[in-house]
């Protein structure tokens, strides 16, 4: 087994100021004409601030990987992945799934670990192209298989609460890699595996 310690925050801004946040979230409630002074809004801008601090930290895990002993040479793909994640042009969340394959080589990952990536992007302003595409290169690069391939689906309530109002519209982004984008036939195997699990 290796393991190697994964800090998300490595890889983004720092840690939030909810401090900060706070005030600026009272600021921007007074702008908006909301009365942040009520018995039941006193509290309000500083839960909007841990509210939005939470969904911008990914949590901290190890990344475990196996010696691939018994040579497994199929697919692995883990399903139904939970996805919450902040459009980063509104600020609003993004919901839906991850569906994660990959084609192992000399080394398998412990399962869990597919939805701590997803996390890991996730938890950032994001657009879904760039979420979809930075879960495929990590993986590439720290499990270096022989393909790897994710699929999200995720409707986006930017699209459904406001703007076009389009409520139950769904996003699907694919990103392929190695062999999972070479060769048609794993590629389409890939591909109907998370398609048929709708
Ligand atoms: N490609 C992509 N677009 C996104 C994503 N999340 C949100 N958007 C889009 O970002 C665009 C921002 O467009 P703007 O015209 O600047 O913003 P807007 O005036 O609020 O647009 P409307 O939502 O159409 O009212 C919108 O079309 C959103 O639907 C994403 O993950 N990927
Ligand atoms: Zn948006």
């Amino acid at each position: 087994m290796t393991t190697l310690e994964i800090r998300p925050r490595d890889t983004v801004s720092p840690i939030p100021d909810t401090v900060a946040a706070e005030a600026a979230a009272r600021d921007f409630l007074a702008a908006l004409g909301v009365d942040a002074d009520t018995p039941g809004t006193l509290e309000t801008p500083g839960r909007m601030a841990r509210a939005w601090a939470e969904m911008l930290t990914p949590r901290e895990f190890e990344m475990t990987t196996f010696p691939n002993d018994e040579g497994y040479d199929e697919l692995v793909v883990v399903g139904d992945i939970p996805v919450q994640s902040l459009c980063e042009h509104h600020m609003l969340p993004f919901t839906g799934a991850a569906h994660v394959g990959y084609l192992p080589g000399d080394r398998i990952l412990g399962l869990s670990k597919f939805a701590r990536v997803v996390e890991m992007f996730a938890r950032r302003p994001q657009v879904q192209e760039r979420l979809t595409r930075q879960v495929a290169d990590w993986l590439d690069e720290h499990l270096a298989p022989r393909g790897v391939g994710v699929v999200i689906e995720a409707g986006h309530s930017c699209m459904s609460l406001r703007g076009a109002r389009a409520t139950g519209a769904l996003t699907r982004t694919t990103a392929l890699s190695g062999e999972l984008r070479s060769d048609a036939a794993l590629r389409a195997e890939f591909l109907s595996s998370v398609g048929g699990a709708r």
